[in-house]
């Protein structure tokens, strides 16, 4: 669903913006779609406090979908973030932090 939809969103950029939201954030521009992902992402750690599930996926829905458009904005498809998080499939979070503060270290 997330390619469909990055799809959707590549074919909208040269679309009026008075026909289609996400060519009007095309519009608007970088930091306008920069301010609806730190709107969003705040409304989702709200939702994400009051506990309901229904809230936390639907905030989560509108983060998602305005994360693509700014992967839009730079031509970067989820294959990019799937394979970011393919290369660090299995590598723990905290042995990846030691070996970041052990190289820290060593400067
Ligand atoms: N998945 C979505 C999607 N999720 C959320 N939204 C819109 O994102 C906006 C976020 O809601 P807000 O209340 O925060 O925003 P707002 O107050 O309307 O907007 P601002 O004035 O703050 O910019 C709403 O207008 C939602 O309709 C989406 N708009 C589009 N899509 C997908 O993008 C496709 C193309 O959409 P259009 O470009 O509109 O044709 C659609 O077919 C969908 O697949």
């Amino acid at each position: 669903m997330l390619d469909e939809v990055y799809r959707i969103v590549q074919q909208r950029r040269d679309q009026s913006a008075d026909q289609s939201y996400v060519a009007s954030l095309f519009a608007k521009g970088l930091d306008k779609i920069l301010g609806k992902i730190g709107e969003e992402a705040t409304e989702t750690a709200v939702a994400g406090k009051g506990g309901d599930p229904k809230e936390v996926v639907s905030e989560t829905a509108d983060l998602f979908f305005h994360v693509l458009v700014l992967l839009g904005y730079y031509d970067l498809p989820p294959e990019r973030i799937y394979a970011e998080l393919r290369r660090r499939f299995g590598v723990s979070g905290l042995t990846e932090k030691a070996s970041r503060s052990q190289k820290s270290d060593a400067r």
